[in-house]
C-alpha cells in the first residue's frame, strides 16, 4: 500500500475577525489515506469536515503540521508548484458551483482553459468525460436545464477533467433525494474503479460511509475520535459519538408491542414467570453459524424469534437478533453460555412476562 494523503499533526485556527471569536477548527489531526482507496471523513456539522478536506489542497492552509499527497509536501510548494499540485485532485461540491452562463461542455471544460490546454485537445478530452459520467447528450445545454443529480455529475466530470489521482467529495449527496444519491454514489464507486482513483469523501451521512467508503474517521470538535475500516467502526463503535451514528445504519427499533413486554418483564421478580430475551450479534466469519439451530439439536431448546436484522456492509453480513428463551428465566445463561461458545456475542438484555 502507498499512502496517497498523509497528515500529520494539521491544526487549523481561523483568527478573530470583528466580533466572531478565534475558532480552532482543526487540532491535531493524522491521517493516512492510502492509494485506491475510498475514505470517508464523518461529523456533525462545525465537526471541521470541509476544513479538513480544504486542507488538503490547501484551499486552507493549515496553521501548524504537515500535508503529504502523492509524496509532495503541500505546504513546502511555491505558488506555481500549488497550483499544479492542485491538478492533480479534483473536487466535487454540495452545491455542484456551476457557472450558470457556460454550457455543461464549457464547464467541464473550464479547469482545462485555466491549465491552457487548446480548444481541439478540450474538445478531444471533454467528450469522454462527459460520456463516463452519463451526459453526452447533454453538452450543449445550460445548469438551469438540468435536474440536481445531472448538475453533480456535471461537477464530478469538470473535477476529472485534468485526469486527477485524488478526487475530494465535499458533501456531493446532500443536496440530492435517496435515489439520486444512490445512483451518484454507484457514479463514484465505478469511477474510482475504472481511473484508479483515490477518493476522500466527507459527509454527516453514515449511510453514504457504509454505500462505498473502505475506511472511516469520525470527527468531533476538530479533532478524529475514532477511525478504522468501515465495518469494524459499524460493527464494534467504540466512541458515543460514532454508536449514535451507527445505531440506524446497524441497531434494532424495537417495536413498541415488544417494548411493552419488556417493560412487563422488567416489572416482574426474579425467577420463572418470566422468561430471558438474549440478544445474538452474528459478526464476521461466525455470522454465517447456525447457532439457533445447534441450541435445538445440541441442547434441546428452542428459542422465540422476537426481532431481528442483518445487514452487509462491505458485502459482510452482521446481524442482530432478539430472542426470547422459554422455560424460566434461569434458562438465558444456559443459552449465553452456548452461543458465546460457537464465537457469536450473545447476553442477555431484558425479560418477558411467561404466557
Ligand atoms: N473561514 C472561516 N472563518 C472562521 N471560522 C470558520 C471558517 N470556516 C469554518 N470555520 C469554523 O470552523 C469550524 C469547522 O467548520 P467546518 O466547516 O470545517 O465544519 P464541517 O464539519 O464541515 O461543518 P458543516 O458540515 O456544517 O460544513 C466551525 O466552527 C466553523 O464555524
Amino acid at each position: 500500500m502507498t499512502a496517497m494523503v498523509t497528515l500529520e499533526g494539521v491544526a487549523k485556527r481561523y483568527a478573530a475577525r470583528g466580533t466572531a471569536t478565534a475558532v480552532s477548527a482543526l487540532d491535531g489531526i493524522d491521517l493516512t489515506v492510502e492509494a485506491g482507496e475510498i475514505y470517508g471523513i464523518i461529523g456533525r456539522s462545525g465537526a471541521g469536515k470541509s476544513t479538513l478536506v480544504r486542507c488538503i489542497n490547501l484551499l486552507e492552509r493549515p496553521t501548524q503540521g504537515r500535508v503529504t499527497v502523492a509524496g509532495v509536501d503541500m505546504m513546502a510548494l511555491d505558488r506555481a508548484g500549488l497550483i499544479a499540485g492542485r491538478r492533480r485532485m479534483g473536487m466535487v461540491f454540495q452545491h455542484f458551483n456551476l457557472l450558470s452562463s457556460r454550457s455543461v461542455f464549457d464547464n467541464v471544460a473550464l479547469p482545462l482553459e485555466l491549465a491552457g490546454v487548446g480548444r481541439a485537445e478540450r474538445r478531444r478530452r471533454v467528450a469522454p468525460l462527459l460520456d463516463m459520467v452519463g451526459l453526452a447528450d447533454k453538452a450543449d445545454r445550460y445548469p438551469s436545464e438540468l435536474s440536481g443529480g445531472q448538475k453533480q455529475r456535471v461537477g464530478i466530470a469538470r473535477a476529472l477533467s485534468n485526469s486527477p489521482e485524488l478526487l475530494l467529495c465535499d458533501e456531493i449527496t446532500s443536496a440530492l433525494d435517496p435515489e439520486t444519491t444512490q445512483q451518484i454514489l454507484s457514479l463514484i464507486v465505478d469511477l474510482k474503479q475504472r481511473l484508479g482513483l483515490t477518493v476522500v469523501a466527507i459527509t454527516h451521512e453514515m449511510g453514504v460511509i457504509r454505500e462505498i467508503c473502505d475506511r472511516v474517521a469520525v470527527m468531533e470538535a476538530g479533532r478524529i475520535i475514532e477511525q478504522g475500516p468501515v465495518y469494524d467502526v459499524f460493527t464494534d463503535p467504540k466512541h458515543a459519538t460514532t454508536r449514535s451514528f451507527v445505531s440506524s445504519e446497524v441497531d434494532l427499533a424495537i417495536p413498541s408491542g415488544l417494548k411493552r413486554r419488556f417493560d412487563a418483564g422488567a416489572a416482574l421478580p426474579a425467577g420463572a414467570g418470566r422468561n430471558a430475551v438474549v440478544r445474538i450479534v452474528f459478526k464476521g466469519d461466525a455470522a454465517f453459524e447456525p447457532a439457533i439451530a445447534r441450541l435445538a439439536t445440541d441442547r434441546g431448546i428452542s428459542v422465540n424469534i422476537l426481532h431481528g436484522r442483518i445487514e452487509y456492509i462491505q458485502g459482510r453480513p452482521f446481524g442482530l437478533m432478539l430472542v426470547e428463551v422459554p422455560g424460566g428465566e434461569a434458562r438465558g445463561a444456559t443459552v449465553v453460555d452456548f452461543i458465546n461458545g460457537l464465537g457469536l456475542d450473545a447476553r442477555i438484555t431484558d425479560h418477558v412476562p411467561v404466557v
